[in-house]
C-alpha cells in the first residue's frame, strides 16, 4: 500500500516538475538533494516526509498532495545514533530577514540569492507580498527576487504573519522614509521574557520617528527633514536596535555616525549588501558606523546572505553529543571562535579546516569535523557577550553538551529572562539541571539520557537543544509542535537524517 502510495506520488512530482521544465537535476538544488534521490522519488522508491512534501510543493509552485497543514507539526526521534558525514551550514535566518527589510529600501529589483527556505521567511515574505511587494522565489533556486509597489499598502498587512515574528519591528527604519503616519502591528518572535523595543525608539526618534505602542499597535508618526544633530549612541548594543539605525541612515542624506552598534554577523551581512545599494558604510565589524546616507535607491541587486553561525553551533553540537565523526561544512569561524574555545577547554577534539570565502565575498568559512571526546565540566562559568563574545544564541547548547560533560558547569545567561528557564525541561530527558535563580543553571554531567514526549518551548534555540538531546538518547522520544524549530532552521530533520538519524516527522490527526 505505502509502495503504491509512494509511485503515485513520485508520478504527480514527475508531471509537476516537467510542467515547468524543470530537469532533476535543477529541483535536486533547491532541494538540497542530488539528482539521483530525485530520480528515486520520482520512481517511488524513496520514503518522503511530510515536511519534504511541503518543500517539493513549494519548489515546484504547486502542492503535489494536500495534507491538512492545520494540525502542529510533530518529531519522532530514534536516538543514541551515531552520526557520520558532512552538512553544509546554510544561510542565516537573521541576515535573510535584515536583508527582506532593507530591500523596502530599494525601488528597483532586489535578488537575495540562497536564502534559508525557514518560517520566518515565509512569515516576512507574507508580510510584504500583503503590502504588495511582488515577491518570487527564482525557479528551481532559493533566490527570492522583490520588487516593491510604487506605493506600498499598508491598511493590507497580513496581521497574523506579522504578528509571529520580531522581525517586524525592523519595518520602522525602512517605512520612515516613506510615510508621514502609519501603524504596524507588535512584534512576536521568541518568547525569551520581555524584549524591549525602547532603544529602537529611542534611535529612530532621532530621524523624526514617534512610536506609541498601545492596543497591540506600533502607531508611528514622522516629523520631516529631522536627522540626528550629533552621533547616535544606542544605549544597548542590540542587533536588531543597530539594523533600524542603519535603516534610517542609509536613506538619510548625509553622514550619520552610529555609536555603540553592534558589529554582530547579521548587522555585518546587512552593511554588505546596504553598501551594495550604493551607501557607503565605515567601521564594518566595528562598534562605530558611519553611514553616508543617499535619498533614493532605485537599483538592481543581488545579494547572498552567509552562513548561520547558530546553525554551525547547532550541527557541530548533534556531532558532539551524539559522540560522532562528521564535518560541517561552511562555518563562519569569526562568529564562532570563542565557541571554539570554549569546547575546547571542555576537551572536545575536532579539526578546523582552511578558510575560504562564502558568497557574500567577505566571510570567511571554514569546515570543522568532529571527533568523539570525552568531555569533562568548564572550569568557568560560560556566559554570552555582545560581539566579539559567545553568542547570545549559542549558549543554550552548551547546556546539551555541558550535560554530556563529567562534572558541573555553570552556564550564565544574563541576556534573557526566561531563555534559561525553558532550558530545565532537559531534565525530563535525565539531565540535572538546577536553576540557580532565573538567570544561571547549573548542569551536573554525565547524563543517562531517558526518552520522553515532550511539547516545544515556545523558543527556537531551547527547542533545538532538546532535539539534540533526543538524538543522544537511546530509544524513541517526541517532540511535539515543532514550528517554532522551523522558524530558523531548514528542512532539520531530512539534513540530520542524511547523517544517519533517524526523525520522522509526523501530524496530529
Ligand atoms: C532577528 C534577530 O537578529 N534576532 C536576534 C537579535 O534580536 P534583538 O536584536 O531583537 O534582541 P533583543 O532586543 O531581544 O536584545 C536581546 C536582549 O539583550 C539585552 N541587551 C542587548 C544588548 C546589550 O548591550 N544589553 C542588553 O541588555 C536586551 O535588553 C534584550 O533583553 O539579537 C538577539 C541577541 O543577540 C538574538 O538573540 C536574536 O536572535
Ligand atoms: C531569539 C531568536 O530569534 P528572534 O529574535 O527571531 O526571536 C533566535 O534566533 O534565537
Amino acid at each position: 500500500m505505502v509502495d503504491q502510495y509512494l509511485s503515485q506520488v513520485g508520478t504527480l512530482i514527475r508531471a509537476a516538475r516537467r510542467n515547468k521544465s524543470l530537469t532533476q537535476s535543477d529541483l535536486a538544488r533547491s532541494l538540497h538533494t542530488s539528482q539521483s534521490a530525485v530520480a528515486r522519488i520520482e520512481q517511488g522508491r524513496q520514503n518522503l516526509s511530510l515536511e519534504m512534501l511541503a518543500r517539493i510543493g513549494e519548489a515546484l509552485g504547486t502542492e503535489v498532495v494536500t495534507v491538512s497543514s492545520n494540525a502542529p507539526l510533530n518529531l519522532r526521534i530514534e536516538g543514541g545514533r551515531p552520526l557520520s558525514g558532512s552538512i553544509d551550514v546554510r544561510t542565516s535566518k537573521n541576515a535573510a530577514v535584515a536583508c527582506l527589510c532593507a530591500a523596502l529600501l530599494n525601488k528597483g529589483t532586489t535578488t537575495l540569492r540562497s536564502l534559508a527556505r525557514i518560517e520566518e521567511v515565509n512569515r516576512i515574505v507574507e508580510v510584504l507580498s500583503s503590502i504588495g511587494v511582488n515577491c518570487r522565489w527564482l525557479p528551481g533556486t532559493d533566490d527570492l527576487e522583490i520588487r516593491p509597489p510604487r506605493r506600498l499598502d499598508l491598511a493590507a498587512i497580513d496581521e497574523d504573519a506579522a504578528r509571529r515574528t520580531r522581525t517586524i519591528l525592523m519595518f520602522l527604519g525602512p517605512l520612515l522614509h516613506e510615510f508621514g503616519a502609519f501603524s504596524l502591528p507588535m512584534a512576536g518572535g521568541c518568547d525569551l521574557g520581555t524584549r524591549t523595543v525602547e532603544p529602537h525608539l529611542q534611535a529612530l526618534r532621532t530621524f523624526g520617528l514617534d512610536v506609541v505602542a498601545h492596543a497591540g499597535k506600533y502607531t508611528a508618526t514622522v516629523t520631516p527633514d529631522v536627522r540626528p544633530a550629533r552621533p547616535i549612541v544606542l544605549t544597548e548594543r542590540g542587533d536588531t536596535v543597530t539594523e533600524n539605525a542603519l535603516f534610517a541612515a542609509a536613506r538619510t542624506e548625509g553622514v550619520t555616525v552610529i555609536r555603540n552598534a553592534s558589529p554582530n554577523y547579521m548587522v555585518q551581512d546587512l552593511c554588505f549588501f546596504l553598501r551594495k545599494l550604493g551607501v557607503q558604510i565605515d567601521g564594518i565589524g566595528t562598534t562605530t558606523l558611519t553611514v553616508q546616507g543617499i535619498s533614493e535607491i532605485r537599483t538592481d541587486v543581488e545579494y547572498f546572505p552567509s552562513e548561520d553561525p547558530i546553525e554551525a553551533m547547532s550541527l557541530l553540537t548533534a556531532g558532539i553529543v551524539t559522540k560522532s565523526e562528521i564535518t560541517v561544512k561552511r562555518v563562519p569561524i569569526e562568529f564562532m571562535e570563542i565557541e571554539l574555545a570554549v569546547l575546547e577547554s571542555m576537551g572536545a577534539s575536532f579539526t578546523v579546516g582552511e578558510e575560504y570565502l562564502a558568497a557574500n565575498g567577505a566571510t570567511r568559512l571554514v569546515d570543522v569535523t568532529t571527533h568523539p571526546s570525552r568531555l569533562h565540566a568548564a572550569k568557568d562559568k560560560i556566559h554570552p557577550m555582545p560581539f566579539p563574545g559567545l553568542n547570545i544564541d549559542n549558549l543554550p547548547f552548551f547546556a546539551v553538551i555541558a550535560a554530556c560533560a563529567d562534572g558541573e558547569t555553570t552556564i550564565h545567561d544574563w541576556v534573557y529572562e526566561n531563555r534559561a528557564i525553558h532550558l530545565t525541561e532537559l531534565e525530563r530527558l535525565g539531565a540535572r539541571v538546577k536553576l540557580m535563580d532565573p538567570h544561571r543553571l547549573l548542569i551536573s554531567g554525565p547524563t543517562r539520557w531517558r526518552a520522553t514526549e515532550m511539547m516545544s518551548p515556545p523558543a527556537l534555540r531551547p527547542a533545538v537543544v532538546l532535539l539534540l538531546a533526543m538524538l543522544a538518547t537511546p530509544g524513541v522520544s517526541v517532540l511535539r509542535n515543532i514550528y517554532v524549530i522551523n522558524r530558523g532552521y531548514e528542512n532539520l530533520d531530512g539534513r540530520l537524517n542524511a547523517l544517519g538519524a533517524n526523525i520522522e516527522v509526523f501530524r496530529d490527526r
